[in-house]
């Protein structure tokens, strides 16, 4: 088998896999089948609506971990079929980004979703489901018109979500939200889940694809799983391995200025405070963050935001019962001329206390997350 996946692998790099590639991976018990066209994926979601099982979706851009094994796990408990896309999606990065140095690591990665296959198909597993396929399709098989990275030059139908694509991670990254979304218009509507699964690391992906499922009438729906971090509380990210050792340390004083923001805003709950100015979180986040790095690791905060969980606005204070969304964005300066810079990510949902639910309903004065969209 994995003389099966070199072979695939290799020509994966020469882009020779011809569009309707299917090949079942026979170290699997039982197997699971790559499938590269779309052809072949919509198959086998006819096979899975006539055997009427729910299917799930894990979209990825490879080089799996723990975060991603979270998802296909949480995924498992609730549907019968799982299908994990890995796509390495060139519309959502800009032409000075990462895409050919991004991390694709397809060996390794059946390599781990088998082995997590074999235990959601144990005997003494909880689980509902398993994965039954991983959906590897090309640039030209997603981007028929093709996908030139200047934006200015691009083809065809995109999705854009406004104005929430251009806020927080949108200022740095005005291309990117447009290229998710579009991506996963295009995989939504390949393989139409029942239910697709995202991580809330990526928090503002996760509000933006909501507010695209809701607003196009997309018959799916969005579920959001929690961070999977590091013993040290650094997010898991593929691209934490552009770190390297000496800045690797330092990463995790984003996730340290949210847990501060955090704590002052359970420590004003506590005391029976209902309106929060922002200052009350930002003062200790900053703090922490002025004084992240050391001579050799330098840091640069992008932003550091308190916001609405509807639409991502900013906040001058933040109303107990709603909550806020605490996320920033830390840049870790190369430490030497081999380097580029890192951008690390995070967020924490500050949970509110909300007497009534979206739909009106009494509930606990617990604190919870509102959700909105
Ligand atoms: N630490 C994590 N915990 C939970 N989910 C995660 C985590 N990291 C990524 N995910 C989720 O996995 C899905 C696929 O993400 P992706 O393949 O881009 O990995 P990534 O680690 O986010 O990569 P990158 O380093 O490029 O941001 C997304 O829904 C993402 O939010
Ligand atoms: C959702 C996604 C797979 C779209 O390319 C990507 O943005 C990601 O991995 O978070
Ligand atoms: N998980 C986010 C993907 C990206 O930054 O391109």
């Amino acid at each position: 088998m994995i003389q099966l996946l070199r072979r695939f692998a290799s020509l994966s790099a020469l882009t020779k896999i011809t569009s309707t590639m299917t090949t079942p991976l026979p170290g699997t018990k039982p197997p699971l089948t790559l499938y590269t066209s779309i052809a072949s994926i919509r198959q086998w979601r006819r096979q899975q609506a006539s055997r009427c099982n729910s299917v799930a979706m894990i979209p990825t851009m490879g080089a799996i971990h723990a975060g991603h094994i979270s998802l296909i796990r949480s995924a498992a408990q609730t549907h019968d079929s799982l299908v994990i896309s890995v796509f390495v999606n060139p519309a959502q990065f800009a032409p000075h980004e990462d895409l050919s140095r991004y991390p694709r690591t397809l060996t390794t990665d059946i390599k781990q979703l088998e082995a997590l296959n074999t235990e959601l198909s144990s005997p003494e597993s909880s689980s509902k489901g398993r994965i039954e396929a991983l959906f590897v399709p090309s640039v030209p098989e997603i981007y028929p018109s093709g996908i030139p990275l200047q934006q200015e030059l691009q083809k065809g139908a995109f999705v854009t979500v406004t104005p929430l694509s251009s806020r927080l991670e949108g200022i740095t990254r005005p291309h990117f939200f447009r290229g998710v979304a579009t991506v996963c218009m295009k995989l939504f509507n390949i393989v139409q889940p029942d239910e697709v699964y995202f991580g809330q690391k990526d928090v503002q992906q996760t509000v933006v694809l909501k507010w695209m499922v809701g607003d196009l009438h997309i018959p799916t729906k969005i579920r959001v799983e929690d961070t999977v971090r590091e013993e040290d509380g650094l997010a898991m990210s593929s691209r934490n391995v552009y770190l390297g050792e000496k800045r690797r340390g330092f990463a995790v004083c984003l996730y340290k200025a949210l847990k501060a923001a955090e704590e002052a805003y359970l420590q004003e709950v506590a005391k029976g405070a209902t309106v929060i100015p922002k200052r009350i979180l930002t003062e200790p986040a900053e703090k922490v963050l002025r004084e992240a790095g050391s001579d050799e690791v330098k840091t640069e905060t992008e932003y550091f935001s308190v916001a609405c969980p509807k639409e991502l606005e900013e906040l001058e204070q933040v109303d107990v019962s709603i909550g806020a969304v605490i996320s920033g964005a830390v840049r870790m300066l190369p430490t030497q001329e081999s380097e580029g810079p890192v951008r690390i990510i995070d967020n924490i949902i500050l949970k509110g206390k909300a007497e009534v639910d979206t739909q009106g309903e009494r509930v606990s004065q617990d604190l919870r997350t509102v959700v909105y969209v």
